[in-house]
C-alpha cells in the first residue's frame, strides 16, 4: 500500500491517544511470563508486542518473531533459562541479518544451550532451555543494549541472580536504565556502577503496572508541530518523569520552537512562533537512536543544517537507516553525507514535490517522512510498515488535517 500525503492546513489542532510504549510492553511481558502475578495496563497494540505476546503463549516448536528485534533478543534469553523448552527461534529475512552473536556467547558462557540453525552469529537459533546456575557474565556493550536488557530480564529468575560486566562504553544506555527502573519497581535489588550491573534473585512478585505511551511515536507529532505554521496537539498518557530515554525529544524540539506542557497524564505540544530557529542543529544520539530519522527529516523541512552523531547502531536496525536517510532525503533535494556513525544534512532552499519515499521495511522511515507532507505532497511506499510500532499512525493523522490517499 502506497499513500499520497498532503496537508495544507494553516492551523493544526487535535487530541491523540498513542499506544503503550513498545519497549516497556516487551520488557514487562517477559517479566510477566516469569512472574505471572504482574498485571499490565495500556499494553502496546503494535506488531512487535503482539508477536512477543503470542510467542510466550504458543505451544509451537518453531517461533517466528518477524521483524521484532526486542522479541528476538529477549526471547533468546527467556527460552534459554526456561527448563525443558526446545524451540527454534526465527524471524524475517532482515532479522536473519541482524547480529545476535554477542548475546548468544554471553548466554553460552552461563552454560545455556543455543545453536545456530543457519549462519553463525545470526538467527534462527535452536534453544534448549535449562536451569542456569552461573551468576557472572561479561558482554560487549557497544553493539546493542537489547542484549544486555535480555540478560537483565531473566536475571532475577536465576537461582543466584546475575552480575553483568559491561565491556566498553554502552550504547543506548537509556534502554538499560529503563530495564533497571522496572526491576526496581518490582522491588528487585539492583545496582549499576562503573559498567557493572548486579541483579539479585526474586520470587513472588505481585504488582500492577500502567505502561506509559510511546515517546518514540510521540516524536512524529513533535515534528508535525515543528513544521507547522501554528499547532496545538495533546497526547495522552505521558509522564514528565518518564523512564523512556526518548522523552528527551521534548528538549531537542524546544530548539525547533515546540513547547511541551505536562498536565495530568497528558502533554500539550504547541508551536512557539516567537522562537528563532537555529542555523545548525547538532546532537549526539547514542542514547536515543530511534529519534535520528525524526530529527534529520525535521531539520531538512525547517531548512536547518543537521549534524547527528552517536549513530553506529543504525545500520543494524530494521534497515541501514543512515543509507536509507541519505537515499530518500537525497530524492527530496537534500545534500547528505554519512559516516559509519553520523549523518550531516545540509540545509537546502527547496524541497522537491511529489517524490516517492521508499521505506525499506522500516516503520520509522514511513513515520519520519510523513510530516514533510505539510511542506510538499509526498508519497510513502509500503506504508503499512508502521504497524511494527504504531498501527494507528495513518488514522490519527486524518483529524490533524492530513489528506491520506491510497495510490496502490
Ligand atoms: O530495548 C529496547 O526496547 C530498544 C533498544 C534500542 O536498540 P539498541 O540497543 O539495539 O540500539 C532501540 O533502538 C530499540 O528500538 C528498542
Ligand atoms: C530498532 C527498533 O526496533 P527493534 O530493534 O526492536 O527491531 C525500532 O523500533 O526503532
Amino acid at each position: 500500500m502506497n499513500l499520497l500525503l498532503s496537508n495544507y492546513s494553516k492551523e493544526i489542532k487535535g487530541q491523540i491517544q498513542i499506544t503503550g510504549s513498545k519497549s516497556e510492553s516487551n520488557r514487562l511481558l517477559i517479566l510477566q511470563a516469569i512472574y505471572p502475578k504482574i498485571s499490565l495496563q495500556n499494553l502496546s497494540n503494535c506488531d512487535d508486542t503482539k508477536v512477543l505476546q503470542n510467542s510466550l503463549k504458543t505451544e509451537e516448536k518453531v517461533i517466528d518473531i518477524h521483524h521484532a528485534g526486542t522479541a528476538m533478543r529477549f526471547l533468546t534469553a527467556y527460552f534459554a533459562q526456561k527448563e525443558n523448552s526446545e524451540i527454534l527461534l526465527t524471524g524475517s529475512n532482515r532479522m536473519q541479518e541482524r547480529p545476535i552473536k554477542i548475546l548468544v556467547e554471553a548466554l553460552r558462557a552461563l552454560d545455556a544451550k543455543i545453536e545456530y540453525e543457519k549462519e553463525e552469529g545470526f538467527p534462527p537459533l535452536k534453544i534448549s532451555g535449562k536451569r542456569i546456575e552461573k551468576n557472572l557474565v561479561e558482554i560487549d556493550a557497544t553493539v546493542s543494549s537489547q542484549y544486555i536488557t535480555a540478560l537483565m530480564l531473566i536475571a532475577p529468575s536465576l537461582q543466584n541472580g546475575l552480575t553483568i560486566q559491561l565491556k566498553n562504553k554502552p550504547t543506548s544506555v537509556s534502554y538499560i536504565n529503563m530495564t533497571l527502573a522496572f526491576l526496581e519497581k518490582l522491588n528487585i535489588k539492583t545496582t549499576f556502577k562503573e559498567n557493572i550491573i548486579t541483579i539479585k534473585p526474586a520470587k513472588n512478585i505481585l504488582t500492577k503496572i500502567e505502561i506509559e505511551s510511546d515517546w518514540s511515536s510521540a516524536s512524529y507529532f513533535y515534528s508535525i508541530v515543528a513544521l507547522s505554521e501554528q499547532a496545538e496537539i495533546t497526547l495522552s498518557n505521558f509522564r514528565e518523569n518518564s523512564i523512556q530515554g526518548d522523552r528527551v525529544v521534548a528538549d531537542y524540539f524546544k530548539e525547533f520552537g515546540v513547547e511541551t506542557t505536562f498536565y495530568g497524564n497528558a502533554i500539550q505540544l504547541k508551536k512557539n512562533r516567537t522562537d528563532k530557529l537555529p542555523k545548525v542543529f547538532k546532537a549526539n544520539l547514542i542514547s536515543s537512536p530511534d529519534l535520528a530519522q525524526t530529527i534529520a527529516v525535521t531539520c531538512f523541512g525547517l531548512k536547518i543544517d543537521c549534524h547527528l552523531e552517536g549513530l553506529r547502531t543504525l545500520k543494524i536496525k530494521e534497515t541501514d537507516r543512515l543509507q536509507a536517510l541519505k537515499n530518500e532525503l537525497g530524492k527530496l533535494g537534500a545534500k547528505v553525507s554519512i559516516t559509519s556513525e553520523s549523518i550531516y544534512v545540509k540545509a537546502s532552499a527547496e524541497i522537491k514535490e511529489n517524490q516517492k519515499i521508499k521505506t525499506y521495511q522500516d516503520h520509522r522511515m514511513a513515520m519520519a517522512f510523513a510530516p514533510l507532507s505539510m511542506k510538499v505532497p509526498i508519497e510513502i511506499e509500503e506504508a503499512e510498515v508502521v504497524s511494527k510500532s504504531f498501527p494507528d499512525f495513518w488514522q490519527v493523522l486524518k483529524p490533524l488535517g492530513f489528506s491520506v490517499k491510497t495510490t496502490l
